[in-house]
C-alpha cells in the first residue's frame, strides 16, 4: 500500500496550453425581438439589399469569438473492496427507476457507503485544472512507467465532488447560454464504470446534470419571484449495436416509434412537451428504463449504447403562450456515451464482446473527429477528416464535431490503482482536445449573424415535435399510475393547441430571414456575372469588328485574285492540271472526270472549257438540242449487246471543233439513249447521275502518258460517261454496265459488260463493229463469270506495256503503245493502238488475278482490223514511238490518235460505203467498215460541216 505523500521517483509534466476561454456570457439573453415584435410582416426590402455591398471577407477588425473546448474531469471515488458486483447491482439497479418517486424523501436505512482512504489511488488532484496520473508500482518497476502530470483542464472535479457542485460549475452556464439561445451540447467520456451515467443522470437521491438542467429551467424566476412559465420539449434516443453488426436508433421517449439518421437529422424522433420538471424527470425516468443496459465484471449495469437527451425551448410570448420556435431555437444535447471497455476486466463475451466492440469504434471515431478537427484548426488548409461518418453518433453531432457549436466534454474516470491503464489511455487521448478552439460558433439566436443563423437553421427541422395528441393520454395514464405530479396540465394542452396558428408566423418571418439573405448572395453573384458578361461582349464586339475586316480583304483579295487569273494565260493550263491530278488518282479503276455536276441526265449542263465551241454561251444543257433524227443503235451498235432494257451504260462521244454539232447530235444521241438506259435503270434507282464536262487535252496535261489529243471529256464517271472529242476524225463510245445483280444469270437483259468501241476517221464503223464484238465476248465472258458473281467492275485504262510487267505471260500485241481498258474486277479489255491487232485480256481482280490467262480476241474480230492495219502501217509504228516515251498511263486508245487529222476524212466516200453487218463478222473491205450507225453519225456530222 503505498502512501498518499509517496512521490515518485520521476516525474513527466505533460504540459496543455492554457485555456483561453472567453468569460461565459451573461445569462441576461436579450430581448427575444421575433417573439416580442409586432406580427407584421414587414415589406421586403429589396432596394435595400441591392445597394448593399456585402463585404467578400469578414472585416478584419471585427474581433472573431474563440472558446475553446471545455473540457471537465471528475473522478469517481473508489468502490469499498467490501462491496461486490452483487451488491453493487442491487444499489445501481435503483438507478435506473429513479426517480421512483421524487416526493420519497430518502430512507434513513439506506446506508451511506464510507469511501476507502485513498491509499491505492492512481489519480491524484493537484489543483482545479490539473491531475497527477501515477503507475501502480508493478507497472514502475517492471515497465518503468513514470507519474505524468495532465493539466488544462476547465476544471477538475475533486474526488468527492457533489452532483450540485458538478453541476453549477459545468452545465448551468450551459444553461443559462441554452435559455439566451445559444445551443450547446455536454458529452461524457470515459473507460465503463467511470461514472458518467452518474454525472449525466445521477440517482434519486443524488440527481445528475439532465435532472439537475430541467430543474435549473423551470425554476426560472420572474422579476417578481414567481416560477416562469417556461416550457421545453425534450427529445431522447439511444444509439445501439445491432447484433453486433450495425447500428441501431432506438426513440426512447414512452411513444417513440421506428425512427433513423438522415443526413444530420433524426426523422420520426418524438419531442414531448415538458412544462416542468417533474414531468420531464418522470419521462426522462421512464427512458432510462428503455435504455439498453447490462452486467459486466466492471459494472453492474453498465450502459450498452450511446445515450442523447435534446431539450428544445418552447419560446415564450407576450401574451404567456408558447410558440413552438423549432425553427430558431436552441437545444441543449447532453451525451452519455458507453463507457470504452477492455475486455479484460469486463469479462465480455458473445453479444456482450460484440457490444464492446461496437462501443469502443463509437468511441474511437468520435476521438478521431476530435482529433481531426484539431489538426484542421492547427492547419486551416488541411481538410476535415470525414470521420464523422462512420458512426451514427458522430453523423448526429456533426456540427459540434465539425466546431460549428459548442460542445462541453466531461472525462470520468477510475481512481484506482486497478483502473491505471483505462485512466492513462482516456487522458493521454483527450489531453489534446483542450486546444480545440470554436472561432465561428453559433450566437443567440434572436440576435445572429445570418451566418451563424444559417448554421443554426441547417439542424432546424431536426427533431419533430411530438403531437400531443398521441402523446397526451398514454403520458397522463403512466402518469397517474406512477405519479399524479406528472400529469400534463389539461390548460397546458389547451395552450399547445392554440400554438399552431403562430406557427405560420414564425415560419413566414424565418424564410423572409433566408429569403433576405439569399437574395444578397445572389445579388453579389449576379453583379460579379454582369461584370463578366460586359467583358465578354466587349470582348465579342472587337472580334466581330476583325472578323468583318478580315472579310473584308478577303473580298478584296479574291477579286484581286479573279482578275489577276483572267488576266493570266497560264491559269487555264493550271486548272486542267488540278483537274486531271483528281482524274489521275482514279484512273487505276475507272474513268473519272471532273467537271460541271447535273442532277438529273435530262439536264445535262456541259460546261464548255475549249474555245473552239463557237457557242456564245458558256453553258450548254443537252436537253436544249433537238432529238436526233436517227435511232442510236444506228449510231452506236454497242447498244444491242445489252438489248436495251437493262443497260448502264457509260458513253463517251467525240466530236472535234469543226464538228461541233455533229458532235453534239451525236451526243445527244447518246445522252438520249443514256436517258432511256437510264429510265430502264430507274428501277433500281441507279439513274440518277451526274455528268462532268471536261477537255481531254485537260487530261491530258496532266497525265502526259494518256493518248489523247484535245479531245474532250464528258463523263458521268458513276456510271454514265460521254467523252466528246474536238476531233470528228475520233469517236468513241464506252458502254458499261456496273453493280452485281446485272451480272448474275444474264445473257443478254442482264448485261455486265465493258465495251470500248474505237475509230478512227476512215474506220470508225468498223471500230464500232469491233466493239461491238468485243462487247459481246465480254457479254459472253461475264456470263461466264457470271456464276460466280464477280463481274461488277469498273473501267480503268491503263496501258498494255504495264499489263505486260505485271502480267507477262498476257498474250498481248502491240508492245508498250497497247491500251488496255479494264475492268478490274474482273473484266479487262485490252485494246491495241494498232488496228492490226485486238486482244480481248479476261481478268480476275483478287487473287486469282494473276492466274488468269489474257482472253484473246476471236480471229474473226481481230481480223476485221487486218485492212486498217495494212492501211495505216506508220500511224501505229509513230504511235509505238510517242508511247515509249510515255509508256505509263493512258486514257484513251491510240487509235483516237490515229483518227486525228480531220483533213483526211473523206465523209463522202464514208457515207457510200455498205453497212456493216453488226455482229462482228467479218465482212468485205468496202462494206465492213462503215455500219449504220457510223453511218448516221457521219451524215449528221456531214450535214453539220455542211452548215458551216
Ligand atoms: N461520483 C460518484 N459517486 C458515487 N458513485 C459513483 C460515482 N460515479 C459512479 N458511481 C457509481 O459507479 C457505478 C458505475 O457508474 P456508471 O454506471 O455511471 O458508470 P458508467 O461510466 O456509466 O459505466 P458504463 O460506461 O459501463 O455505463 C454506479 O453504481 C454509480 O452509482
Amino acid at each position: 500500500m503505498k502512501s498518499p505523500s509517496t512521490c515518485p521517483n520521476t516525474l513527466t509534466v505533460r504540459r496543455n496550453p492554457h485555456r483561453k476561454a472567453r468569460p461565459t456570457p451573461t445569462t441576461n439573453a436579450p430581448p427575444n425581438s421575433t417573439l416580442n415584435s409586432s406580427p407584421h410582416i414587414p415589406y421586403f426590402p429589396i432596394e435595400d439589399i441591392l445597394s448593399i455591398q456585402i463585404p467578400q471577407n469578414p472585416q478584419p477588425n471585427t474581433p472573431s469569438i474563440k472558446e475553446s473546448l471545455k473540457v471537465f474531469l471528475r473522478i469517481r471515488p473508489p468502490v469499498k473492496t467490501a462491496i461486490n458486483v452483487s451488491e453493487q447491482h442491487q444499489k445501481s439497479r435503483a438507478k435506473n427507476f429513479w426517480p421512483q418517486n421524487p416526493s420519497k424523501k430518502p430512507n434513513p436505512k439506506d446506508k451511506i457507503l464510507k469511501k476507502k482512504p485513498n491509499t491505492d489511488l492512481s489519480i491524484t488532484v493537484n489543483d482545479s485544472h490539473s491531475v497527477t496520473l501515477s503507475p501502480p508500482l508493478s507497472l514502475q518497476e517492471s515497465k518503468r512507467i513514470k507519474s505524468e502530470i495532465y493539466e488544462g483542464f476547465s476544471h477538475v472535479f475533486s474526488i468527492d465532488s457533489s452532483q450540485v457542485e458538478v453541476y453549477e460549475t459545468m452545465v448551468n452556464p450551459l444553461v443559462e447560454d441554452f435559455l439566451g439561445g445559444k445551443s450547446g451540447m455536454l458529452a461524457a467520456l470515459g473507460p465503463t464504470g467511470s461514472g458518467k451515467t452518474h454525472t449525466v443522470f445521477g440517482s434519486p437521491r443524488n440527481p445528475g446534470m439532465v435532472p439537475l438542467a430541467l430543474r435549473r429551467l423551470f425554476k426560472r424566476t420572474g422579476s417578481c419571484g414567481e416560477e416562469s412559465s417556461r416550457s421545453f420539449y425534450i427529445s431522447m434516443f439511444e444509439i445501439c449495436s445491432e447484433r453486433g453488426k450495425g447500428e441501431r436508433l432506438i426513440d426512447l421517449s414512452p411513444d417513440g416509434a421506428d425512427i433513423c439518421l438522415q443526413q444530420s437529422t433524426i426523422k420520426g424522433l418524438l419531442e414531448v412537451f415538458i412544462s416542468d420538471a417533474a414531468q420531464a424527470e418522470s419521462l426522462i425516468a421512464r427512458a432510462l428504463l428503455k435504455r439498453a443496459t447490462a452486467m459486466t465484471n466492471a459494472n453492474s449495469q453498465s450502459s450498452r449504447s450511446q445515450c442523447i437527451i435534446n431539450i428544445r425551448s418552447a419560446a415564450e410570448r407576450l401574451d404567456g403562450e408558447q410558440v413552438d420556435v423549432q425553427a430558431n431555437s436552441a437545444v441543449l444535447t447532453i451525451v452519455d456515451l458507453a463507457g470504452a471497455e477492455r475486455e479484460k476486466r469486463t469479462g465480455n463475451q458473445g453479444a456482450r464482446l460484440l457490444e464492446s466492440n461496437f462501443i469502443n469504434n463509437t468511441s474511437m471515431v468520435f476521438g478521431l473527429c476530435l482529433r481531426s478537427l484539431l489538426e484542421r484548426q492547427k492547419n486551416p488548409k488541411k481538410p476535415l477528416q470525414k470521420n464523422f461518418q462512420n458512426s451514427l453518433l458522430t453523423r448526429y453531432l456533426r456540427d459540434y464535431l465539425e466546431g460549428k457549436k459548442r460542445m462541453a466534454l466531461i472525462l470520468t474516470v477510475k481512481s484506482g490503482e486497478e483502473d491505471y491503464l483505462d485512466t492513462s489511455y482516456l487522458l493521454r487521448q483527450a489531453s489534446p482536445y483542450m486546444k480545440i478552439k470554436f472561432d465561428n460558433v453559433e450566437e443567440p439566436s434572436n440576435y445572429v449573424s445570418n451566418k451563424r443563423h444559417f448554421q443554426t437553421l441547417s439542424r432546424i427541422e431536426q427533431p419533430k415535435r411530438m403531437k400531443l395528441s398521441s402523446i397526451d393520454p398514454s403520458a397522463i395514464e403512466e402518469g397517474k399510475s406512477s405519479s399524479d405530479e406528472h400529469q400534463l396540465p389539461k390548460e397546458e394542452i389547451q395552450k399547445i393547441h392554440k400554438l399552431d396558428d403562430n406557427v405560420d408566423l414564425t415560419k413566414r418571418e424565418r424564410n423572409n430571414q433566408i429569403m433576405q439573405n439569399f437574395a444578397k448572395a445572389l445579388w453579389n453573384v449576379l453583379k460579379e456575372y454582369n461584370e463578366k458578361l460586359k467583358l465578354a461582349e466587349s470582348e465579342m464586339r472587337s472580334l466581330r469588328q476583325n472578323l468583318n475586316d478580315e472579310k473584308t480583304r478577303y473580298c478584296e483579295l479574291e477579286k484581286e485574285l479573279k482578275d489577276l487569273k483572267s488576266c493570266c494565260t497560264c491559269y487555264q493550263e493550271r486548272l486542267v492540271q488540278d483537274n486531271v491530278d483528281e482524274v489521275d488518282t482514279s484512273l487505276e479503276s475507272r474513268v473519272k472526270l471532273e467537271g460541271q455536276e447535273c442532277t438529273s441526265v435530262d439536264k445535262i449542263n456541259v460546261d464548255i472549257h475549249s474555245s473552239n465551241f463557237k457557242a456564245s454561251e458558256n453553258i450548254i444543257t443537252l436537253d436544249q438540242f433537238d432529238p436526233p433524227s436517227g435511232k442510236l443503235e444506228d449510231v452506236i451498235p454497242q447498244v444491242k449487246c445489252s438489248d436495251g432494257d437493262a443497260i448502264n451504260a457509260s458513253c463517251i462521244g467525240d466530236a472535234n471543233e469543226k464538228n461541233y454539232e455533229g458532235g453534239f447530235e451525236f451526243n445527244t444521241a447518246v445522252t438520249q439513249h443514256v436517258d432511256q438506259t437510264c429510265e430502264n435503270f430507274s428501277a433500281n434507282g441507279n439513274c440518277a447521275e451526274d455528268l462532268s464536262v471536261m477537255t481531254l487535252s485537260e487530261v491530258k496535261n496532266n497525265h502526259p502518258n494518256a493518248d489523247m489529243e484535245g479531245d474532250f471529256l464528258v463523263c458521268s464517271p458513276h456510271p454514265l460517261a460521254v467523252v466528246r472529242s474536238d476531233s470528228i476524225s475520233s469517236a468513241k463510245l464506252v458502254l458499261e454496265q456496273r453493280g452485281e445483280d446485272e451480272v448474275k444469270g444474264s445473257d443478254v437483259d442482264v448485261v455486265k459488260a465493258s465495251c470500248i468501241g474505237d475509230a478512227n476517221e476512215r474506220n470508225y464503223e468498223d471500230g464500232f463493229e469491233f466493239n461491238t464484238a468485243a462487247a459481246k465476248l465480254v457479254d459472253q465472258t461475264c456470263k461466264n463469270f457470271s456464276a460466280n458473281g464477280n463481274c461488277a467492275g469498273d473501267l480503268s485504262v491503263i496501258p498494255l506495256s504495264e499489263v505486260k510487267n505485271t502480267h507477262p505471260n498476257a498474250d498481248m500485241e502491240g508492245g508498250s503503245s497497247d491500251f488496255l481498258v479494264s475492268s478490274p474486277q474482273p473484266l479487262a479489255v485490252i485494246m491495241s493502238d494498232s488496228h492490226c491487232s485486238a486482244k480481248l485480256v479476261l481478268e480476275q481482280s483478287g487473287e486469282d488475278e494473276g492466274t488468269l490467262e489474257p482472253l484473246v480476241l476471236p480471229k474473226e474480230v481481230i481480223s476485221m482490223h487486218d485492212d486498217v492495219t495494212h492501211s495505216e502501217p506508220t500511224l501505229g509504228t509513230s504511235l509505238k514511238h510517242v508511247n515509249e516515251e510515255k509508256p505509263k498511263r493512258r486514257l484513251m486508245p491510240a487509235s483516237t490518235i490515229l483518227l486525228r487529222d480531220i483533213s483526211v476524212l473523206e465523209i463522202e466516200d464514208e457515207l457510200e460505203r455498205p453497212k456493216v453487218n453488226k455482229g462482228g463478222k467479218k465482212l468485205s473491205a468496202d462494206t465492213r467498215k462503215i455500219t449504220q450507225g457510223g453511218l448516221s453519225l457521219l451524215r449528221l456530222l456531214k450535214e453539220n460541216n455542211l452548215r458551216h
